[in-house]
């Protein structure tokens, strides 16, 4: 592949799903991958270290932190979580799609490195329904829930910040968007690419 690949965000409050959501998308789209990020919280349920996140301790995540490992973290529901610059630069080289799953202020730290990353927004169809989705998925405690919750309020005043937003109420519905948008981004991108390309030919620029 002679062009880098794209770099996609999706953000939500927990329980919206994104991560049902990408990992759909996924299943559907080879050329989109996952970066997988680093966490001080522990594993829950099936999660495995190197799949879902790196969980590593505090001293190990200030040590990324000191050695400008991380192209954004963020404090979140309590824990730290953290973007590798190892996990997105080779792939996006490659010509992968890299498909982030992360907070708001980590997505926000994103489009101030990369201005053409694609950010996305999930929102649940209403605040019962996301109460009753992280109930129903059951990994997190009734105290885990509530914080949860409370900060879904500020994350949700930050949608507008993104580039698109999908609610998320019929899974099959929000999948169809976040399909739509992944392609026409990349249509939309490769065009501007060849456009430049065709500009230096035109006049004769290496
Ligand atoms: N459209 C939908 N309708 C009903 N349930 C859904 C829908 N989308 C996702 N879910 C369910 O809601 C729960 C939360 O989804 P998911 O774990 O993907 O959320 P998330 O946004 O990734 O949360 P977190 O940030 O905590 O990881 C899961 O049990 C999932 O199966
Ligand atoms: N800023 C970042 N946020 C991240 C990253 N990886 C995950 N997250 C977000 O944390 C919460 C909680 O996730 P959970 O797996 O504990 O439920 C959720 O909003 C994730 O999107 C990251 O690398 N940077």
């Amino acid at each position: 592949m002679d062009y880098p690949g794209n770099l996609f965000v999706v953000a939500a409050p927990s329980g919206a799903g994104k991560s049902s959501l990408v990992k759909a998308l996924m299943e559907l789209d080879a050329r989109v991958q996952p970066s997988v990020s680093h966490t001080t919280r522990a594993p829950r349920g099936q999660e495995k270290h190197g799949r879902e996140y790196f969980f590593v301790s505090q001293q190990e995540f200030d040590a990324m932190i000191l050695g400008s490992a991380f192209v954004e973290w963020a404090n979140v529901h309590g824990f730290r979580y953290g973007t590798s610059k190892k996990a997105i630069e080779e792939r996006i080289a490659q010509g992968a799609d890299v498909i982030l799953e992360i907070d708001f202020q980590g997505a926000l730290q994103i489009k101030k490195t990369f201005a053409n990353a694609v950010l996305i927004f999930i929102l649940p169809p209403s605040w019962d329904e996301l109460r009753s989705r992280l109930e129903r998925r059951g990994e997190d405690s009734p105290e885990a829930i509530e914080l949860r919750l409370k900060n879904a309020e500020l994350e949700v005043a930050q949608a507008h910040e993104f580039d698109f937003v999908i609610i998320n109420e019929l899974f099959e519905r929000a999948l169809f968007d976040l399909k739509a948008i992944v392609h026409a981004q990349r249509l939309k991108f490769s065009a501007q690419r060849r456009a430049r390309a065709d500009t230096f030919q035109t006049l004769h620029i290496a």
